[in-house]
């Protein structure tokens, strides 16, 4: 039903002259059927009624295939495009989501539907045409049998029914072991996250490796396997016991309603016929039923995650030219976030806090480990909604409406920062040249050419990576600067490079520049110190 949905969504329209001409082959179908009954059990009277038919033979078949056609390539088109905005549903729906829910679902979890999941529903959508002209011959062929005789046709709606609600049990219970499966799939996919993350650590580690190979790893292989097959031999029971009952109806028809019931035997002969024409689209739905409940579960997978995705939205409306705009001062009163408490672990809560920033600041954010500076980042940036308490920039306070402007008042390096390989979104003619002058600057300009906005290469060692996103960072030219311990990898040269000329440079062009940071030996260059300690403000002092 929600593939159907689905499918209605991505265009209405379509879908109804989809399902028409798929109805007018099914229909077509019938009347061919139809006439082939009786041209068999009747015979042709003359040579002209023998050229008749030929012809209204040849019109049928030609209706059926191009009907049929028509109505499967609009439903190919329509669900193709499906899959196509779903997919950019939900990554638009992750790009708009908070920053906190999405820490909260997790990188596996995410990666196993935009991947998994749509692919699955990729794969199976192309089956969806097909069945629905299986379906519309289907339909002909009952309207057919309905004209044929209202007795005989009743007892077979009758049979069928019951023999569709038993197949629908089994399928259910497949869709049982398949809902198993996609839930062991989330953690197959942490694991698979482990495997490319820590191989490092896995393969200097043999025994490491070896309990992660058979604790973990192996045992959601194995879990998943077990549920898959569970599904799949549900699946072939319900194949095998469908075309079980439609032998049965076939035989009751020969050998068990006649003694009931009087039937002209044409009657009989043309619904042995017609029924057998039927079973091909028959057991073409049985075969595809699998598929379609595989990618009904991944559907609701999907659904399940754009559901939170979208109880967690916040405006993304894109503003030009917001960079622009002058920063002179930023205010923190009493902002506070949480983060929900592990097991056996206490729950961190930052601040209360109260920081006011101006522009043309060097402030150190210091503290140990687990004291609250990252969080605190988030914070500043817009990144965490605060949980109580308000943010200001030049006065105003930031809201749910205006958080996406206020965030562009930054540039920043975390320390988990991630690399793009071109400049994206930067909107500047002179972009090249002035990438070039910072890539000489940052001592790479033979390591990395760059050529219209794109960088040559980023596998590059990690001080050096961390300085093409410091490059980024320059390009942005935002008010407010921020460095979660950016120099921690650098070289002992270019760490003081870093604290003695890069941070002189953005507070010479009046930025505000925030850096978090370990490094003592230079704290006396700092105009301000901001001080945490288990998330809340030790001291806040000017040097
Ligand atoms: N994604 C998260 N989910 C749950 N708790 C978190 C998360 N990130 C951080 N924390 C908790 O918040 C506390 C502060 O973390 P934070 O990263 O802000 O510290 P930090 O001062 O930057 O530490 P470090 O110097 O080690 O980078 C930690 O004790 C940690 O347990």
């Amino acid at each position: 039903m929600n593939l159907i949905w689905l499918l209605l969504r991505a265009s209405g329209v379509q879908v109804v002259i989809a399902v028409l001409t798929g109805l007018i082959s099914g229909a077509t179908t019938a009347r061919l059927i139809a006439l082939i009954n009786t041209t068999l059990t009747q015979g042709v009277s003359s040579n002209q009624a023998t050229a008749n038919s030929v012809w209204f033979f040849v019109a049928l078949a030609s209706i059926i295939l191009i009907s049929s056609i028509i109505s499967q390539v609009l439903l190919i088109k329509i669900s193709q495009n499906a899959v196509y905005r779903l997919r950019l549903q939900l990554s638009k729906g992750i790009l708009s989501s908070e920053l906190r829910h999405l820490e909260q679902l997790g990188t596996p979890r995410l990666l196993a539907t935009l991947t998994d999941d749509v692919a699955t529903l990729s794969n199976t959508v192309y089956a969806i045409p097909f069945i629905c002209v299986d379906i519309a011959v289907i339909g002909g062929c009952l309207i057919y049998l309905g004209f044929l005789s209202g007795a005989v046709f009743a007892c077979t709606i009758g049979f069928m029914m019951v023999a569709i609600g038993s197949i629908q049990l089994l399928i259910n219970r497949a869709g049982y072991f398949l809902n198993l499966a996609r839930e062991e799939q989330d953690r197959l996919f942490k694991h698979f996250n482990a495997i490319t993350h820590g191989i490092k650590e896995l393969k200097l580690h043999a025994s490491r490796r070896q309990e992660f190979f058979s604790q973990e790893l192996q045992k959601s292989a194995a879990s998943s396997r077990d549920q898959n097959t569970a599904a799949l031999f549900t699946f072939s029971i319900s194949t095998g016991w469908g075309n079980l009952l439609f032998f049965l109806l076939v035989g009751l028809l020969m050998f068990g309603l006649p003694r009931i019931l009087v039937i002209p035997s044409n009657i009989i002969s043309s619904y042995i016929l017609t029924l057998t024409y039927m079973m091909l689209p028959m057991q073409s739905i049985l075969d595809k039923l699998q598929a379609l409940s595989r990618a009904s579960v991944a559907l609701q997978k999907i659904e399940r995650m754009g559901l939170t995705l979208a109880g967690n939205k916040e405006s993304t409306k894109h503003f030009a030219n917001i960079t622009r705009n002058r920063f002179s001062t930023l205010q923190l009163e009493q902002v506070t976030h949480a983060y929900p408490s592990e097991q056996g672990d206490t729950r961190f809560t930052l601040g209360p806090v109260d920081i006011n920033l101006q522009a043309g600041e060097i402030i150190f954010i210091v503290g140990g480990n687990g004291s609250g500076k990252s969080t605190l980042a988030k914070l500043i940036t817009g990144l965490y909604i605060p949980e109580s308490g308000s943010v200001k920039i030049n006065g105003n306070f930031v809201n749910d409406d205006n958080r996406e402007i206020y965030r562009q008042y930054f540039s920043v390096v975390f320390s988990d920062y991630f690399l793009f390989d071109s400049f994206l979104g930067m909107g500047n003619p002179n972009l090249d040249v002035q990438a070039r002058e910072y890539l000489q600057q940052l001592n790479l300009e033979r390591k990395v050419r760059i050529e219209n906005g794109k960088l040559s290469t980023t596998q590059l060692s990690q001080g050096q990576r961390k300085r093409l996103a410091l490059l980024t960072a320059y390009l942005e030219d935002r008010p407010i600067y921020l460095f979660d311990e950016w120099a921690s990898d650098q070289d002992p040269t270019f760490r003081d490079i870093f604290y003695r000329q890069i941070l002189q440079n953005l507070k010479q062009r009046n930025k505000t520049v925030l850096v978090i940071s370990h490094d003592d030996r230079y704290f006396n260059l700092a105009d301000r110190i901001i001080k945490l300690d288990y998330g809340k403000i030790e001291f806040d002092r000017r040097n």
